[in-house]
C-alpha cells in the first residue's frame, strides 16, 4: 500500500544527530523530496556555512534559515532537515508547528560527539574545547528540542536505514502526516 505524505516532516535535533543523512533516508523510503536548510543557504549564498559565519556573522545566517524554512513549508510536502540551531527561534518553532510537523532526532552527548569530532564545517565547534561545547550546547538546547511534535531516539547500533525505518513508523501514527492510499 502506497503512503501518501500530507505535511513536511521537519527534522531537529543537535549537529550530529543525523538530521541530514536520515532526513535523506526518509525521502527516499517515502518518494518525497528531501530538503536540507543548510544546503539551500549554502547554495544560495555560493559560500559555506563557517563562511557565511565569519563574513556576516551568525544573526545574518539565522536570518537566512529563517527564510528558507519559512519558504520550504509553502511549497508541497518534503522532508525538511534543518541546523541544529534552527529550532531554537521561537519564529521558526512558530513556522513549523503551524505548517509542519516536526521530529526531533535525539542522541546522547557520546554519540553526538562521535560524529562530530571528526569534522570541522561547524563553526560552533571551532572552539578551544569543542566536546565541552558541544556539551553546553546540549543542556541549553535540549529544552527547545523537547517542544517537537515527535521523538525519535538514536543509539549507537541504529545505523541510518534502521533510523529511517524509525521514523517512518513514526509518522504512521500520525493520520494527519501520513494516510495509507
Ligand atoms: N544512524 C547513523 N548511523 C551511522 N552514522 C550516522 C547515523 N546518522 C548519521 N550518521 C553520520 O553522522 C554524521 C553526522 O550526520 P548528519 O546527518 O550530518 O547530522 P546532522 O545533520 O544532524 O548534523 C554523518 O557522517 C552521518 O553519515
Ligand atoms: O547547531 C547549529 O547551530 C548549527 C548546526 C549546523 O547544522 P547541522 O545540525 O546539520 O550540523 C549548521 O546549521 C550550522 O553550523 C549551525
Ligand atoms: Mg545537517
Amino acid at each position: 500500500m502506497a503512503l501518501q505524505l500530507k505535511k513536511t516532516v521537519v527534522m531537529v535535533g543537535m549537529m550530529g544527530a543525523g538530521k541530514t543523512a536520515i532526513g535523506r533516508a526518509v525521502a527516499d523510503v517515502l518518494g518525497v523530496p528531501f530538503m536540507d536548510s543548510d544546503e539551500e543557504i549554502v547554495r544560495a549564498a555560493q559560500m559555506e556555512i563557517s563562511e557565511i559565519f565569519e563574513r556576516d556573522g551568525e544573526g545574518f545566517f539565522r536570518d537566512r534559515e529563517h527564510e528558507v524554512i519559512s519558504r520550504l513549508l509553502e511549497e508541497g510536502p518534503c522532508i525538511l532537515s534543518t541546523g541544529g540551531g534552527a529550532f531554537l527561534a521561537e519564529r521558526n518553532r512558530d513556522v513549523v508547528s503551524e505548517k509542519g510537523v516536526s521530529v526531533w532526532l535525539r542522541a546522547d552527548l557520546e554519540l553526538l560527539w562521535s560524529r562530530v569530532r571528526h569534522k570541522d564545517t561547524r563553526p560552533l565547534l571551532r572552539t578551544p574545547d569543542p566536546k565541552a561545547t558541544l556539551t553546553e550546547l546540549l543542556t541549553a538546547r535540549q529544552p527547545h528540542y523537547q517542544n517537537a511534535d515527535l521523538v525519535v531516539d538514536s543509539r549507537e547500533d541504529y545505523s541510518i536505514p534502521d533510523m529511517a525505518e524509525r521514523v517512518v513508523g513514526c509518522l504512521k501514527t500520525r493520520p494527519d502526516v501520513i494516510e495509507n492510499k
